[in-house]
């Protein structure tokens, strides 16, 4: 791949496979969340959360409703910087760098930290010039090497095969599941280091979602990846480690298929069985 020479296919080190995340020492975590509250005006969001999320591993957020799960993600980026009602107490350290402290740049922060919306958002031009939108922000690069980028970030995307053909037609003429592979190929472009994905497949057809799976899946090996997700199978299916949030509490966090097959709290086996929320 053109010019990616920070990000390793290599996986990390061995992490546990099972039981309780406290396992996930903090040389193999991508985020370390400590203390994290967040309140929109007088109503708490988010209360007193502490969790390591490891690198290149797909980490899943589930929970009812209202639960916390997207305010959550979008405080690893600093999305809600631009909103003034927001009260934020707590630490939230990238690669050891407390995202919050003055030198670090926000938009440095979210090119390194990329985020996917449940609906996809192609910019109104051409499935070429929505790849290198945020290329052209970040990097100078000739119109070769920006070229390469743009098939290596399509190819990445599962969506080469698809649209090589027709690389300067409009991104609105391909289908939402096609859109939402090239909003992913538009975030990889400018080499993050993680991916956020806030129910990412929620708007899409079976077929769609299960590329997208396959997608997260395969790009587990020079990412992070986290996902917001309703869909408790989705999450069983592509996810490393799941965290169970509710009331805007972390209730329970571990490996995937130890909270799925034996949650060690009644509130999560609840939920898990559709019992609750
Ligand atoms: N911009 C906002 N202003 C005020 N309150 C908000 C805002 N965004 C979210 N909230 C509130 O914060 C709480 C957590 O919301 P959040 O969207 O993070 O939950 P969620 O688990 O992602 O929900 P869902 O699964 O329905 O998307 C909710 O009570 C919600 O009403």
């Amino acid at each position: 791949m053109p010019a990616l020479d920070h990000v390793t296919d290599s996986v990390s080190p061995a992490l546990a496979t099972t039981g309780a995340v406290t396992e996930i020492p903090a040389s193999a975590s991508c985020f370390e969340i400590e203390g994290l509250s967040l309140a929109y005006g007088d109503t708490p969001a988010l209360s007193n959360l502490t969790l390591r999320i490891p690198r290149q591993r797909v980490t899943a957020f589930i929970g009812p409703s209202g639960c916390g799960k997207t305010t959550l993600l979008r405080a690893l980026n600093r999305l809600h910087d631009l909103n003034e009602e927001v009260r934020r107490g707590g630490h939230i350290h990238l690669e050891g760098q407390e995202i919050h402290a003055p030198e670090v740049e926000v938009a440095e922060l979210r090119r390194r930290v990329g985020m996917v919306f449940q609906t996809p958002n192609p910019f109104p031009m051409s499935i070429y010039e929505n790849v290198a939108f945020g290329l052209r922000l970040q990097m100078s690069l000739k119109k070769r090497q920006r070229d390469e980028v743009i098939e290596w970030a399509l190819r990445s995307a599962a969506l080469w095969d698809e649209v090589k053909d027709r690389l300067h037609d409009s991104a609105w003429s391909l289908s939402g599941g096609q859109q939402q592979r090239l909003v992913i190929a538009r975030t990889l472009a400018v080499q993050p280091e993680v991916l956020l994905l806030d129910e990412p497949a929620s708007a899409l057809d079976p077929i769609s979602t299960l590329k997208i799976e396959e997608l997260i899946r395969s790009l587990k090996s020079r990412l992070t990846l986290i996902l917001v997700t309703h869909n408790m199978q989705q999450a069983a299916r592509v996810s490393d480690y799941t965290a169970f949030l509710n009331g805007g509490e972390l209730v329970e966090y571990a490996a995937t298929d130890a909270l799925f097959t034996n949650p060690r709290l009644a509130q999560t086996e609840n939920y898990i069985t559709g019992r609750m929320g």
